[in-house]
């Protein structure tokens, strides 16, 4: 514990003077006023232990991490059959990328690419009002973090919803195929409010945790997936969860992981632990600059790479 914590922090010190490198999400004007030298890891373990240093308690707008709980949620209603509506490829593509969905006739390629996203959105709305969707993933979030103080920024998802074209075109067009079930503007509702709850670098560390741990949340006892799920799950996050960046990940991290614009990362070193870098500049890709480098440093010097 006390190596681990000597080890986060001077990953942290190293990297402090790359935070000017990258660049905010300003195409979400919201995440554009974030300040670039906000800098947080937090490493949450199985045996129960959490190591934090510099930003990590400070709530960020967790963004495209939100994919990989409304995948978890989508698959627990739907089990297999989510596999008709989206694949489990990766793009190779942007993450907002329109062209690849023509091609393939209107179904994503994975449910980490926004268009993929939007239709395990659509999966998780099924049923119910769009309202009641956003509380349910929510209370998921506070559930798996163990946590009730999570929210929803409302600046944040108001100010997706009035710049979001993009997706809106991409909902447009999977509507046209039949791969999303609900008006666009109610699946993207959903969408925008899942991507704007603000999480700390800590809860999110804690929330990724069962992932880590075949599927059991460690610190509260509660198994959330089967073993099964937990190992696809993290597969997914390897082979997708950084867009066209996924195998500069793989090849410099070897950890699955997911991103978001707002420029957190989170990472599971299975068996052992959950990690979560927060650092808003990003790379070409869209994901976090300083954050890929700590969990690059990070996990060549505790060997966590699932590669050997
Ligand atoms: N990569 C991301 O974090 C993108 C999420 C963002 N809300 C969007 O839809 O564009």
């Amino acid at each position: 514990m006390e190596d681990l914590k000597q080890l986060v922090e001077a990953v942290h010190r190293e990297l402090g003077s790359k935070l000017e490198e990258g660049k905010v999400a300003d195409y979400i004007p919201q995440l554009a006023k974030v300040p670039l030298k906000k800098f947080g890891i937090a490493v949450a373990t199985v045996e129960g232990d959490l190591v934090t240093v510099g930003d990590a308690e400070e709530a960020f707008s967790i963004q495209s991490i939100s994919k990989l709980f409304t995948l978890t949620m989508a698959l627990g209603r739907w089990g297999e059959r989510l596999w008709a509506r989206v694949d489990r490829e990766p793009s190779g593509s942007r993450f907002n990328s329109i062209v690849q969905l023509e091609h393939e006739h209107g179904k994503p390629r994975n449910p980490f690419i926004n268009a993929g996203a939007i239709a395990v959105t659509d999966a998780v709305l099924s049923g119910s009002q769009p309202k009641e969707a956003i509380g349910s993933i929510l209370r998921f979030m506070r559930f798996l973090a163990a946590d009730d103080d999570i929210t929803i920024d409302p600046r944040v998802a108001r100010s997706e919803q009035a710049t979001g074209h993009r997706n809106f075109a991409l909902a447009h067009f999977m509507r046209s195929f039949d791969v999303i079930e609900h008006p666009p503007a109610e699946v993207l509702g959903v969408y925008f409010h899942q991507c704007a709850i603000a999480m700390s670098c800590a809860q999110l560390a804690r929330s990724g945790l069962f992932l880590a741990a075949e599927g059991r949340n460690p610190l509260t006892g509660h198994r959330v997936v089967s073993a099964a799920r937990a190992r696809r799950l993290n597969s997914m996050m390897m082979m997708c969860g950084h867009y066209d960046g996924a195998g500069d990940f793989a090849f410099r991290v070897g950890l699955p992981g997911k991103s978001g614009v707002g420029g957190g990362i989170l990472a599971i070193v299975p068996g052992k632990a959950a990690v979560a870098v927060w650092s808003p500049g990003l790379d070409a890709n869209g994901n976090s600059h300083v954050g890929t480098a700590a969990l690059e440093l990070l996990a060549r010097r505790a060997g966590w790479s699932v590669f050997g």
